[in-house]
């Protein structure tokens, strides 16, 4: 038997299988999914095995046999490595690269290198033997690496400093080989367990049998009997205060066993979750969970989009889908974004299925991470909650798969792999026949379209997309479908809070007009008033600001010059706690300037209205009050995040200040107002989604409002209030936003009627890189002309500089492709760069492919 392995060398010739023969001892566990060391030329290197063949496609006396298997358990299951096929289809990447990304980080390969004896070793310790007289360390390195069999080459260079030449010439000549092996970055953790034999009382006669002075092995054995339990040495040796030779000597004996026993390293361990009940449905809940039951019972693939206004009670619809799908003795997968990962989160999960549940996401170590992971690939879990990367869970039997706030856009990976979780979740899904929730009370314009069309087609009120001034005359809303997914999802909707809880009035505050008033600081009065009313009643209070493109960039008020990276065009952002100015896309860091760079004034300042210089501002209208501020500065510590959080909840604050981390997810019975600081700061952005972007983030934190008992209310300071974004979210208007915006995308030629592709071009020069991008984009203008036939179903702009021209030292032009129809375009636009590898290698260019893009950067 042959094994088609994909290697771990990231390249396009190596975008293939290589044939390996499977040696016997292998054969019977070697599987498809099985991690394995195989030569590749001079090294070994990591790669999967995705299939297996009777025979090769090279002469077998070509052949090579697989070095070592990584893992007595595939990491991978077949269905994933179908899946990693796909990937690389679809988001045009390598193969390995989408395999690699479905393995916990702590399985990555470590290459190691070790140096052994080589055959000439011999003849030449011969040779010196002859009273050569030797002026180097040759002999002693030779000793020092028999000695040792193998030694790593660190080891080696560490032990010889000074000598590497030598050791260098050594490896030339054969005196010494060079190995490379393939050690996982982190292991399982192990333990000693001492084990008693089954039936205790056969320690009773040991005990006699001892000698009398050993009276602390005694004491062992009798706790032994009394205690029959496997424990672990170092607890068994705390509680009796003895040696841990004590017991080893009785594990010597024979009496008891002593093992090396894998633990896991659990993050809750030693939590206590209160369990949780089903709670009966509301109407609304039962309406919704109906649907999804059938598709479960009936094992049938179906997707669902449940639109449901904050605090309508989705989660005790995930909850109880959950519990149906368990029933069922299939598993389920439950993604979350990042920041809504919180532990009040968790604890609904895990309060409801207990140790049923595994939890992944970035704040574990990777330890932590790794052993949560193993809990899935061994079946000792059946649900797992986490974000994006949990999409590709190993289980076997998946029935259902949850994405709650599917608008998110951290559900769409920057890095290659590029991919969606959304789509990787609904091709999952499409093999097992699972069900799959995707679950907003802002679903992305995207899901609520493909939901949509799927009313069309069933006659029931469809919304029709008006044809406006569309550049693409004559492109009418049945036309403009074509974009079409092969499967619609079925939209199921809740429209109430819970308990007929009402959805809190939104007050927009005109901060023109505050201005004008001569109201010059970032608070209006309205809110200020409504502020100090919560303070007097005690109650609490939620202020957003929205961070993106409202930087706190710093400027000289002398000459105007502004601090910028050196090596990205973007301006630093300052940091108060670690007085430093810092660039967010290279992490480039220099202390804050006291006096101008340019003009040396020292009225150099920091300028844009960051959460610090809220934080102060409250400080001087109200003084005493407490405030826990919640951004990327204090909540960089492990568990800082669930520290203020608990803090806040247990009331030890007035208010919760933060970024987009305190617009999700968050459920405070006593949070009665919500200010939003400035709602207008992404709809300045460049990109076709700062109207979404907006409304979506307006009602999220609007939602953290009167959840419980007391009634909320929700004040929302803009420049531009008549903005439909903001007008429809203060409405809690999804529908009217809806057909706002999609008149706008229709227009603009944007998703859901048009797909993208975005090309990102980078070089250190920027004539270099206009040839190679203008040649590109021609190339790929001429290929679609003849694949469309000219048709307006494929559009090609720019290329343009992008938004942000420079990023670590290189320029950057960006292309941007619209395409409808035709999902070949993705495979073809990858062929077209493809022409380009030669080009791209010698002059060191990027070329970078992003299909559905979500960031335009
Ligand atoms: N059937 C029910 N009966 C009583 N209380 C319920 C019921 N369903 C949910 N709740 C409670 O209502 C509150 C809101 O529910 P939940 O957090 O699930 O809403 P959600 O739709 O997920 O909200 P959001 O999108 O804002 O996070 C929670 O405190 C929850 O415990
Ligand atoms: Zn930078
Ligand atoms: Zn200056």
């Amino acid at each position: 038997m042959i094994a088609n392995v994909i290697v771990d060398v990231p390249a396009k010739q190596t975008n293939r299988t290589f044939d390996y023969i499977i040696p016997d001892a292998m054969r019977g566990w070697l599987a498809i999914g099985s991690r394995v060391g195989v030569p590749f030329g001079p090294r070994v290197v990591q790669g999967f095995v995705v299939s297996m063949s009777e025979r090769a496609d090279v002469a077998a006396s070509k052949l090579k046999p697989i070095a070592q298997v990584m893992d007595l358990v595939p990491p991978l299951t077949p269905e994933l490595v179908e899946l990693a096929r796909w990937m690389s289809r679809t988001y045009l990447c390598h193969e390995i690269t989408a395999l690699q990304a479905m393995i916990p980080g702590a399985l990555k390969a470590k290459y190691e290198r070790y140096v052994t004896l080589g055959g000439a070793a011999d003849e030449e310790a011969a040779a010196q033997g002859f009273g050569q007289l030797s002026f180097d360390n040759r002999a002693d390195i030779a000793a020092f690496v028999r000695s040792k069999e193998h030694v790593p080459l660190e080891q080696l260079l560490e032990r010889f400093a000074g000598d590497g030449a030598l050791i260098q010439s050594m490896i030339k000549s054969g005196e010494l080989l060079e190995v490379q092996t393939i050690k996982n970055r982190l292991s399982a953790k192990k333990v000693l367990v001492v084990y008693p034999p089954e039936d205790p009382s056969v320690l009773e006669a040991c005990v006699s049998k001892l000698p009398a002075g050993a009276k602390r092995q005694k004491e062992v054995l009798e706790h032994l009997i009394r205690n029959p339990a496997p424990v672990r040495l170092t607890e068994l040796a705390l509680e009796l205060n003895v040696g841990a030779g004590t017991v080893k000597g009785l594990a010597d004996k024979g009496w008891i066993g002593l093992r090396e026993t894998e633990v896991f390293r659990d993050p809750y361990a030693g939590r206590e979750f209160k369990r949780t009940q089903p709670l009966p449905f509301t109407e609304e809940q039962a309406a919704v969970f109906e649907p999804i039951q059938a598709a479960l019972t009936a094992v049938r693939h179906e997707v669902f989009l449940l639109h449901g206004v904050t605090g309508s009670g989705k989660t005790e619809v995930y909850l109880q889908a959950i519990r149906q799908c368990l029933d069922q003795g299939r598993e389920a997968i439950v993604l979350v974004p990042e920041i809504s990962l919180t532990p009040q989160m968790v604890e609904r999960f895990k309060g409801r299925f207990g140790s049923e549940v595994a939890v992944l996401h970035s704040r574990l170590s990777n330890g932590e991470r790794y052993d949560e992971w193993r809990k899935i690939a061994l079946k000792q879990v059946r649900v797992v909650i986490g974000a994006r990367s949990a999409i590709f869970a190993p289980f076997t039997s998946l029935g259902l798969i949850i994405i709650d706030e599917e608008h998110e856009t951290s559900y769409k990976q920057e890095d290659s792999p590029k991919y969606h979780a959304r789509e990787v979740a609904i091709e999952r899904a499409i093999r097992h026949r699972a069900a799959v929730v995707l679950g907003s009370a802002t679903p992305s314009l995207e899901s609520y379209y493909r939901a949509s069309e799927r009313d069309d087609r069933s006659g029931a009120a469809g919304r029709q997309a008006g044809p406006g001034g569309s550049p693409f005359a004559g492109v009418n809303a049945g036309r403009a479908a074509a974009v079409a997914h092969p499967s619609a999802y079925r939209l199921l909707t809740m429209k109430e809070r819970v308990q007929g809880r009402p959805l809190p009035p939104v007050h927009l505050v005109d901060m023109r007009e505050e201005l004008k008033q001569g109201n010059r600081s970032m608070f209006s009065r309205p809110l200020y008033k409504a502020i100090e009313e919560r303070l007097e009643k005690k109650q609490q209070v939620v202020l957003f600001l929205n961070r993106r493109g409202y930087s706190t960039f710093v400027m000289c008020r002398e000459c105007g010059h502004t601090l910028g990276c050196p090596h990205c065009d973007i301006s630093l952002t300052y940091h108060q706690s670690s007085q430093t100015v810092r660039c967010h896309y290279c992490g480039y860091a220099e202390p804050q300037a006291r006096t101008c760079p340019s003009c040396s004034s020292e009225h150099i300042r920091f300028f844009g209205t960051g959460t610090q210089k809220v934080e102060e501002e409250l400080g001087k209208l109200f003084p005493g009050i407490r405030v826990i501020r919640m951004d990327v500065d204090t909540t960089t510590e492990k568990g800082s995040h669930e520290k203020l959080l608990t803090m806040f909840r247990n009331r030890e604050a007035d208010v919760l200040l933060g970024t987009q981390m305190v617009a999700k997810g968050l459920d405070f019975p006593d949070v009665t107002l919500v200010g939003v600081i400035a709602a207008d700061t992404v709809l300045n952005l460049p990109d076709f989604r700062a109207g979404e972007r907006t409304f979506q983030l307006l009602t999220q934190v609007a939602g953290r409002a009167g959840r419980h008992e007391l009634p909320g209310e929700v004040f929302v300071q803009t420049y531009t209030p008549e903005h439909y974004s903001i007008v429809t979210a203060s409405g809690h208007d999804y529908e009217a936003f809806l057909e706002e915006e999609l008149r706008m995308r229709e227009a603009g030629g944007y998703p859901p009627y048009y797909r993208l592709i975005l090309i990102t071009i980078s070089h250190e020069q920027i004539p270099m890189l206009v040839r190679t991008a203008e040649s590109l984009v021609g190339h790929i203008k001429e290929l679609l002309l003849r694949e469309t036939d000219g048709s307006d179903d494929a559009m090609v702009l720019g290329p343009v500089a992008s938004p942000i021209p420079r990023i670590k030292d290189r320029y950057r032009f960006q292309c941007m492709i619209k395409y409808r129809g035709d999902s070949q375009l993705p495979s073809l636009i990858a062929k077209a760069a493809e022409a380009f590898d030669d080009v791209c290698r010698q002059h060191n260019v990027q070329i970078g492919i992003d299909v559905d893009p979500q960031l335009l950067m």
